[in-house]
């Protein structure tokens, strides 16, 4: 119910309450993002720990992280990450504001030569940040080599007005009434503002101080670090998310009831519909699976990450193929899934007390932000296509795409599921997930050199996605798991998980020759039963979440299932109601009434 202007301030005031209480209480570094966490509410803060410090860590030389690290963790300084331009997002080769190196006074000069070059999006650019890392051609002796990062300062750190040269404010509200509008993201324009030579981040090239372009003994592609680093906690966010929505439909709809009743019995809990569990526990699966194979993917980043200290720079590729697979299938699967779980919870859904709303409305840009989710695919698929070339040429992949070293098995092998119980064996899963994705990654392959399809190569990404999950559902099962009972749980929700997603893919499975349309309807019958096994704890694997009522903001969800109060409660908060009779009476209803009814006496 806050206007936007409320919303910033009572954004500030939370995020400086929470660091004041990380100093008073010496939270560490994992402490603190999860205070962050649990506040819950998109602000400037998470750009300055999630990307602007990432950026310097990542592409700054060991001294400029001495200098701006310093000051960016005791917060003397707040940062962004100024990348996307108006006219260029996705294609960070195509960003047009200049870094232009001026030999005669040891500085670069920062311009914005048109209107598409504004920085826009930049979240805490538009009032909060201080400072910014902002990418930038790097031009030097008439040469353009292309984008780099620079550290800037871009407000007083006396009295927050921008410096000479710099246009800076907020680019407006955003989808959705609260949401993503407690973030001030910003537009910048400069005009040719000029920075010392050492605000460059040279841990990736260097500028002497006579203008020389030289480049380090690093990838190129670690300049794009930053967004695999936020790519792999993205994951974490979307399960999150997920995992709140389903939890909000799966408890009302164990107390929602509709139709059923036979001779004054007792009505049906919706959640006891097949329909209902067809379509709300493939998210609960989804919700676990998000959940484990975002754990993998911080291994595997910080497997990375250790092996880039020392100069390997081998598993680049993959980590990048993964951390942008995984964060567009997840992130889209969960948007998908919140407003259908709105559905699910009927017209009450669709209220802002339901929570789902603003769960929705605040999650559905991480489909695009950090990479749009089609062209991070596309990126997916450019690393199949070259991975299924170095397999042709005998050379065996390892990591994720390991299973394509099995070509000869996988091009032609045929399900061995003959019953509805052959589909619990989770090697007779993998084997048809891995075929799939192998077959449709070699055919695109082939048909790339004929008419090269971009359809073809998202599909085939997706597929190799949904393996990685698959995957590591199952891997995870393979560990000790704590608790009676447990473990049987979460195979019911593997099995759910795989089989869903052979229920939705069927045409690929089919077309590519992995399943028949007979196991095809065994592995309908087996889901159906699946859902059957996990309705009777379907709220147990809720609660399991524990989520506070709090966290969860939603009178549908309630622990305590009290739901009708709480709607009940809640609608009397709305300011509407606030007066008996509306503002506007006088003005509009009562001369329209009147006149009306004088008319009607004629
Ligand atoms: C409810 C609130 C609770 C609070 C909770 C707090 C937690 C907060 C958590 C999250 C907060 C999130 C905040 C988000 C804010 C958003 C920020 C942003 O959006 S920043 C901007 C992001 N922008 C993008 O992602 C742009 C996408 N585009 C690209 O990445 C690239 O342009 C590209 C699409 C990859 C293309 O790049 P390029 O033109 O250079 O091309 P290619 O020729 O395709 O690639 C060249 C080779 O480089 C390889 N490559 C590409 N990217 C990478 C990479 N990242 N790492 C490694 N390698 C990479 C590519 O594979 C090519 O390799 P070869 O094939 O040649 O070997
Ligand atoms: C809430 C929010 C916060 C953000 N925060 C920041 C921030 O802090 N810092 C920052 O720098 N940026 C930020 N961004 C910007 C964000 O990173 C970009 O919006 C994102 O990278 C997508 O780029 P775009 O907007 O240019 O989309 P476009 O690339 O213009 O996409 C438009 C359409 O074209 C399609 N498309 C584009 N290229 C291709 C292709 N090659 N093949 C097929 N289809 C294609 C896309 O799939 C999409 O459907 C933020 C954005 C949002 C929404």
């Amino acid at each position: 119910m806050l206007s936007r202007k409320e919303l910033f301030k009572d954004t500030l005031k939370k995020a400086a309450h929470a660091w004041k209480r990380t100093v008073e209480l010496h939270l560490t570094e994992e402490e603190a993002n999860l205070l962050r966490l649990y506040i819950d509410q998109p602000g400037y803060v998470d750009l300055h720990w999630v990307m602007f410090v990432p950026a310097i860590k990542g592409q700054g030389t060991e001294e400029q992280q001495k200098k701006w690290l310093t000051m960016a963790y005791k917060f003397q300084i707040i940062g962004t990450y100024a990348q996307t331009e108006l006219g260029h997002g996705s294609n960070v080769q195509g960003l047009e504001t200049t870094a232009t190196f001026d030999p005669s006074t040891d500085e670069f000069i920062m311009h914005s030569p048109t209107l598409t070059s504004s920085k826009w999006w930049p979240g805490g650019l538009g009032k909060t940040s201080t400072h910014a890392v902002v990418y930038a051609r790097l031009i030097t002796e008439g040469k353009d080599y292309g984008i780099h990062g620079f550290i800037m300062q871009l407000r007083s750190l006396d009295d927050h007005s921008p410096l000479p040269g710099i246009t800076i404010g907020d680019i407006g509200g955003k989808f959705g009434s609260g949401a993503y509008n407690s973030m001030d993201n910003g537009v910048m324009r400069l005009d040719h503002v000029r920075i010392p030579r050492d605000q460059m981040l040279m841990r990736l090239a260097q500028v002497t101080r006579e203008g020389k372009y030289v480049h380090s003994d690093v990838p190129k592609q670690l300049l794009y670090g930053t967004m695999v680093y936020v790519r792999q906690t993205i994951v974490a966010d979307a399960s999150r998310a997920l995992s709140r929505a389903v939890c909000i439909a799966v408890r009302y709809g164990a107390i929602r009831k509709q139709f059923g009743s036979k001779a004054g019995g007792p009505e049906t809990q919706v959640l006891n519909y097949k329909t209902q569990q067809s379509r709300l526990f493939p998210f609960l699966a989804s919700a676990y699976a998000f959940r484990f194979v975002g754990q993998w993917l911080k291994w595997l980043y910080t497997d990375v990450t250790q092996k880039l200290e020392s100069k390997d720079f081998s598993t680049l590729p993959e980590a990048h193929a993964c951390t942008a697979g995984l964060k567009s299938v997840t992130t889209s699967a969960t948007a998908d899934a919140i407003e259908e779980c709105q559905k699910l919870c009927g017209g009450h859904g669709y209220l802002n007390s339901s929570g789902l709303p603003e769960l929705f409305a605040v999650n559905l840009p991480a489909c695009t932000y950090e990479g749009d989710n089609v062209v991070l695919l596309l990126q997916v698929a450019r690393f199949l296509m070259k991975t299924v070339s170095q397999v042709a040429s005998g050379k065996q992949p390892v990591g994720t795409t390991a299973y394509m070293g099995n070509i000869q098995h996988l091009m032609q092998c045929k399900s061995v599921v003959n019953t509805v119980e052959d589909w619990l064996n989770p090697a007779a899963i993998k084997e048809v997930f891995e075929a799939r994705a192998l077959r449709m990654a070699v055919n695109c392959a082939q048909n790339i050199s004929k008419a090269p399809s971009q359809e073809e190569g998202f599909e085939a990404a997706v597929a190799h996605v949904q393996l990685i999950i698959v995957t590591k559902f199952i891997e995870k099962l393979q560990e000790d798991i704590l608790g009676h009972g447990v473990k049987e749980q979460l195979q019911k929700l593997c099995g759910i998980y795989a089989l869903h997603l052979i229920h939705k893919h069927l045409g690929d499975f089919l077309s590519t020759g992995c399943v028949t349309a007979r196991q095809g309807s065994l592995a309908n019958e087996r889901l159906g039963k699946l859902y059957a096994q996990v309705r009777p704890n379907a709220v147990a694997l809720v609660d399991a979440f524990d989520y506070t009522d709090h966290y969860l903001g939603s009178a549908l969800g309630r622990y305590d299932g009290d739901v009708y109060s709480a709607l009940y409660k809640e609608a009397w908060k709305d300011p509407l109601n606030e007066t008996v009779v509306p503002d506007g009476y006088q003005e509009h209803l009562r001369p329209l009434l009147k006149q009306q009814l004088k008319l009607s006496r004629l």
